[in-house]
């Protein structure tokens, strides 16, 4: 990978990395476009195979936190980290403070959470060394962890693709197939068996498929089933890339709503869904409730505030899925114009001098 050349194309700021050799820390820090306000996204713990999956993995998660954060109508800009390591054998205290110290060192240019492999306790450690962390734990007066959060986004999203797709967001009866029941999904699958829908779950860990099946009566099939099944809605729920030219023939559902990042391998990808009449809810307006939620942090956390927030991704959804309809462009694109947009725009109305600026971060320093 030409790493110049490709934060060139698609118009990177910065890409940190950090090492610590006591700890172990190997992490890489992408910055994508500070436009709206400081870069905010998770750290995302990940046994890459090479360092250059890492790379690109940390440039294309940060880049759909500047897309997410700006439909999501916040004033941050995008960014995310990936931690090169296993997180269930790998972590120490070190390494998360290690950590910490790197974030403090950019001023407040990053602000982090937790992704796929951190949680609430690692955060915890970063902020003994930075106040630039959210989703630190509710003892500390925050917001704790956001994937309950984020599944409640992801549900009411999903209702509002239903509307599209069937004309009712009823969920109740409808056939839902979920790939990865993790911290998210665990929670959505809680949601849509509450309203009564059947669920059919897979996942590469046995413990998580047998709770979803003991607790919400789930169908367990084999990872790969899960592209083949006959379901109304598929939800992608675990990484990226998972829609693409091998897998999309083989979808049934009418609609895709899910809470995985990077969910289309590439953009061409929403094209292919659009022409075969499958209503895709573009991944990062759909799964902004987790970054809304850590967000509000950055004001003196107020849940009310913060799920009042998280209801938006209904509309937000539903604008989307507006634009597509009457320009005729796949749904990606619709809400990829709907983020660039309002970056262009605040980019312009913000582009004059002021010699004390009233900045987001002015409770957090
Ligand atoms: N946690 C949050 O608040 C947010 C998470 N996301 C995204 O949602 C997705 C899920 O996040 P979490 O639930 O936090 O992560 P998680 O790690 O708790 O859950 C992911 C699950 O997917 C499973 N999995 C991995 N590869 C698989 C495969 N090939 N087939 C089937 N299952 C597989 C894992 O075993 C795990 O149970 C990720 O893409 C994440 O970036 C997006 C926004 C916020
Ligand atoms: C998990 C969130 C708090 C932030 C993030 O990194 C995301 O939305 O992907």
């Amino acid at each position: 990978m030409e790493i110049f050349n490709y934060m060139e194309t698609y118009d990177y700021e910065q890409l940190v990395f950090c090492h610590d050799k006591t700890s172990g820390l190997k992490a890489i820090i992408a910055i994508h476009d500070t436009t709206l306000g400081p870069a905010l996204g998770g750290t995302r713990m990940w046994t890459y195979k090479t360092e250059e999956e890492a790379v690109e993995d940390a440039l294309r998660l940060a880049k759909g936190m500047t897309y997410k954060n700006a439909a999501a109508g916040l004033n941050l800009g995008g960014g995310k980290t990936v931690i090169i390591g296993d997180p269930k054998t790998e972590k120490n205290e070190e390494m998360f403070r290690a950590f910490g110290r790197y974030i403090q060192g950019l001023g407040g240019r990053y602000i982090t959470a937790e992704d796929v492999g951190t949680t609430v306790q690692d955060m915890d450690l970063i902020y003994q060394e930075t106040n630039f962390v959210t989703g630190i734990s509710s003892t500390s007066g925050a917001s704790g962890n956001p994937s309950p959060i984020t599944a409640y986004g992801v549900y009411r999203g999903m209702k509002a693709a239903a509307k599209e797709g069937f004309g009712t967001d009823d969920l109740n009866g409808r056939t839902v197939a979920v790939q990865g029941v993790g911290n998210v999904a665990y929670n959505l699958c809680r949601y849509l068996h509450e309203e009564g829908a059947n669920l059919i779950v897979t996942d590469i860990n046995k413990e998580a498929v047998a709770r979803a099946r003991d607790e919400f009566g789930a169908r367990v099939v084999e990872p790969d089933e899960i592209y083949d099944v006959d379901c109304d809605i598929y939800a992608p729920c675990a990484l990226g890339a998972t829609l693409n030219d091998d897998t999309i023939p083989r979808i049934k559902a009418k609609v895709i709503a899910g809470a995985a990042n990077n969910q289309l391998k590439d953009s061409s990808h929403g094209e292919t869904l659009h022409k075969k009449g499958v209503i895709y809810t573009p991944d990062y307006v759909l799964n902004a409730g987790g970054v809304i939620n850590v967000a509000d942090e950055l004001n003196g956390y107020n849940k009310d505030r913060a799920m009042k927030k998280v209801e938006t991704i209904y509309d937000n959804v539903s604008q989307v899925f507006e634009i597509s309809r009457r320009d005729n462009i796949p749904t990606n694109e619709a809400a990829d114009r709907l983020a660039e947009e309002r970056i262009e725009r605040m980019r312009h109305s913000r582009s004059q001098f002021l010699h004390s600026e009233k900045h987001i971060l002015k409770n957090r320093i």
